[in-house]
């Protein structure tokens, strides 16, 4: 004991790379990408399109946001459930959390950026439009990859198009004591794919399969990359979808972005034949997204282990 070495998640890198189907690099890249996914549901991507200076814009573009006045916070709601804002009541104190839907589309950012700036701001709007490009980019590398590996190339367009991005800004407060206090309750994402930025502040932790907790501690250029539910149900299970939690201590704030690729509200979410066979009975039956989020919302999703499986486990 106390000799052990801290559990790290696996590194896959994607920077300084033409990465293009079908080269040597993509497919050793599509390997690497598949194994860590299959193991842990989750790696930590190198990533050199956000450079320093969008960093520092991004960072600076979620204090001013957290900043404005709860009222006008208030203005970001969504019908659909936890896309709008999310307050520090009654049950994690120290989170805060704001939902941007279709961050990649200038027309929305812009949108969303009215509501809470009537008076407009450009550099809010700008920043929050690149940052969500750059990493649907890298978004779309890695379902590609994951759609290919499991031979599932004819749904590749198919399956990019029955999807829309949130971008979901968080603020967690130190806890301001030695202990350390949850940020966020463990989980397991309902959505396809997961991408995750901090600021310097750590506290994201991934469980393992065996149920061990990985303290994630990313660097400035790396994204953690992680499976959702829902592409867990679409691959028949193929993939881990692994719970994961943030824990706070000391007292700087930490800020973090996640994009969410999401199914289209009506878009059944359904494993292709392809991945059904007698070693792979079919584990769910189809299911829409937005009814699924619904359920995992009431009393009874909340209460179960997991939700996936009491709702369209077969
Ligand atoms: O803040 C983080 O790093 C994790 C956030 C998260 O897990 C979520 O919003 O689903
Ligand atoms: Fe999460």
């Amino acid at each position: 004991m106390g000799s052990e070495t801290p559990l790290h998640l696996p590194v896959i890198d994607f920077s300084n790379k033409n990465l293009k189907p079908g080269d040597p690099q993509w497919d050793l890249t599509k390997a690497d990408v598949q194994k860590a996914l299959q193991d842990y549901g989750c790696f930590e991507a190198s990533f050199d399109k956000v450079p320093i200076e969008l960093r520092k814009s991004i960072f600076k573009a979620l204090e001013e946001l957290f900043e404005l006045p709860l009222q006008t916070k208030l203005r970001n709601i969504s019908k659909k459930p936890f896309h709008g804002y999310v307050g520090q009541y009654p049950v994690v104190p120290l989170y805060e959390s704001m939902g941007i839907d279709d961050s990649d589309v200038l027309e929305k950012v812009e949108a969303f950026t009215e509501k809470l700036w009537p008076q407009g701001n450009n550099n809010f709007r700008t920043t929050i439009h690149t940052f969500s490009k750059k990493l649907s980019e890298l978004d779309i590398t890695i379902r590609r990859m994951i759609m290919e590996s499991f031979g599932l190339v004819k749904y590749i367009d198919e399956h990019l198009q029955s999807t829309n991005y949130l971008l979901r800004v968080m603020k967690y407060e130190g806890p301001d004591t030695e202990e350390t206090k949850l940020g966020l309750n463990a989980h397991t994402d309902k959505n396809i794919v997961t991408i995750l930025y901090q600021n310097h502040v750590e506290g994201l932790e991934v469980q393992t399969k065996d149920k061990k907790w990985i303290k994630v501690k990313p660097s400035q250029d790396s994204f953690i990359v992680m499976i959702g539910d829902s592409l867990h149900a679409l691959l028949n299970g193929r993939l881990h979808s692994p719970y994961h939690r943030v824990m706070m201590t000391g007292t700087e704030t930490r800020y973090s972005l996640g994009l969410f690729s999401i199914p289209k509200a009506g878009h059944v979410v359904g494993s292709p034949d392809e991945l059904v066979d007698e070693e792979h009975p079919r584990l769910f039956k189809p299911f829409d997204h937005v009814e699924f989020l619904q359920f995992y919302y009431t009393e009874a999703g909340q209460r179960s282990q997991s939700a996936l499986k009491t709702y369209c486990g077969m």
